[in-house]
């Protein structure tokens, strides 16, 4: 393999810092043209999370621009997890063509090099492209700043099949979900894949330029299988952002998991250790899993209905997102609560009821959704909108299983909602510095 030309990242951080100096920091030729294979060979350096409260403070003294706003690429976990929730989203979901495991390799090598780049703002190559050649950056994204970019990479259960000898090394959580409760009407082509790509930005066009660079620097290696825009975000993931809404005009995410909740990350988010059956499954020690739901929602529909009713399917009141049981919107729920008649306040089929932690053992989920739209369904004239659910945890099995499963047999929002597509994927951990790529430790002993 190629020793790495690419040049160090400018922090050690994954927060969002000022990149105007970034910028300035000349990346080399890295030959990422169709077919090119950059170099990738070892890292060793690993972020340093004792300076990231640090550099945090230092970020927020001296941004000036949301433009210019960067997440460092290199750390521990990839960013995109607690990373506080952009505006926009493209997610794409690819499958594998190649049968040849090195070629793979080098598309998850060279999708770290570009990703490094793209995230500071800069092309996905600094070598200059000769007249006769296609330009090695389609364009779009220049001059528009990175917007906080952050490219988040997973490989779906499909990849360990016997195509690349990894079968036994998939981990028990990335076992293929089967039919779940409200599962009944999900379609292939808005489902699974090998591999997928969330990146998530302050800019639509940032967004879609990582997705459209990435999947042509596949081209021979992995096919595009579907792709989703987000256009609003439907979760708070950050210590202090405000809570947003959904398309139902609910407030979304008041109850999520916070980036500066550590010890809710380390037991819900961040898979551990311990969690590995052994040497063949701890590449993922420090990843995290990511469920996708295509959630369609019945829009029209939805606002025909009182807005008593549309409380009730939730448990939260509308306008200020409190709990029906009273106080504010981050008042505890209050599940014993019973009205005059003598009924709960709080449905025994609400949202809430159903999907919080003190009625499922405790689990709790990373929610990271997008509101999304597709315009107008030709078949039926409706807007084609709704949820795009994303969800970052420990191991899926035992919790957006466990949840879904429960969700999908009675919840009241159920009327309203439709699972169309998504799937399940597993995140590796952070890359450590330069040199290194998605999925390293996963390849390694297939490689040695
Ligand atoms: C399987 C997991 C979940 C799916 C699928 C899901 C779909 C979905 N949710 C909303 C809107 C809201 N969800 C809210 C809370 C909430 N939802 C889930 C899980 C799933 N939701 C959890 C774990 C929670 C937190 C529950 C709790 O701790 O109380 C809320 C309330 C506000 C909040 O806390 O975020 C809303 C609103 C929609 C519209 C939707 C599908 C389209
Ligand atoms: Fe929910």
């Amino acid at each position: 393999m190629n020793a790495h030309p690419d040049t160090p990242p400018p922090g050690p951080s994954r927060r969002r810092f000022l990149g105007g100096a970034a910028a300035t920091v000349a990346g080399v030729g890295v030959g990422l043209g169709v077919g090119g294979a950059a170099g990738f060979g070892l890292g060793t350096a690993r972020a340093d999370a004792a300076t990231t409260a640090a550099v945090d403070q230092a970020v927020a003294a001296t941004a000036t621009s949301r433009a210019d706003a960067v997440v460092d690429f290199y750390g521990g976990h990839q960013a995109g997890v607690t990373t506080a929730a952009q505006e926009r989203l493209m997610f794409a979901a690819l499958d594998v063509t190649t049968t040849d495991v090195t070629e793979l390799q080098r598309l998850l090598g060279r999708w770290a090099a570009m990703a490094a780049r793209m995230t500071r703002g800069e092309p996905v190559s600094s070598s200059p492209t000769k007249p006769e050649q296609p330009p090695f950056d389609t364009g779009e994204a220049m001059d528009l700043g990175p917007h906080s970019l952050t490219i988040t990479v997973g490989f779906g259960p499909s990849l360990f099949d016997d195509r690349f000898g990894l079968a036994d090394r998939r981990p028990a959580a990335l076992a293929p979900f089967g039919t779940v409760p409200g599962d009944a009407v999900m379609r292939p082509e808005l489902s699974d894949g090998d591999l997928c790509i969330q990146a998530c930005a302050d800019d639509p066009q940032v967004v879609f330029h990582a997705i459209r660079n990435l999947v042509r620097a596949a081209r021979g290696t992995a096919t595009l299988r579907w792709s989703q825009l987000g256009f609003g975000r439907a979760s708070a993931t950050g210590a202090g952002q405000s809570t947003p809404r959904n398309l139902f005009g609910f407030k979304d995410g008041t109850r999520n998991i916070h980036a500066d909740d550590q010890a809710a990350l380390d037991r819900w988010v961040w898979v551990d250790a311990q969690d590995s059956a052994g040497p063949a499954t701890d590449w993922m020690t420090g990843g995290s899993y990511l469920v996708a739901r295509k959630i369609r929602m019945e829009i029209e529909s939805w606002d025909t209905d009182e807005l008593s009713d549309q409380e009730k399917i939730f448990g939260r009141v509308k306008a200020t997102g409190a709990p029906l049981t009273g106080g504010d919107e981050f008042t505890a729920v209050d599940y014993e609560a019973t009205g005059s008649d003598g009924q709960p306040v709080i449905d025994v089929a609400a949202h809430i009821r159903l999907a919080g932690p003190e009625n499922n053992g405790g689990v709790r989920l990373l929610r990271r959704g997008y509101n999304y739209t597709d315009g107008q369904d030709p078949a039926t004239g409706k807007l084609a909108a709704g949820l795009f659910f994303i969800a970052f945890q420990r191991d899926p099995q035992a919790q957006f299983k466990v949840l879904q499963t429960r969700l999908g047999k009675s919840d009241l929002l159920n009327e309203y909602i439709a699972h169309i597509g998504g799937g399940l994927w597993a995140c590796p951990p952070g890359l450590s510095a330069v040199g290194d790529w998605y999925g390293k430790a996963l390849f390694s002993p297939a490689t040695s």
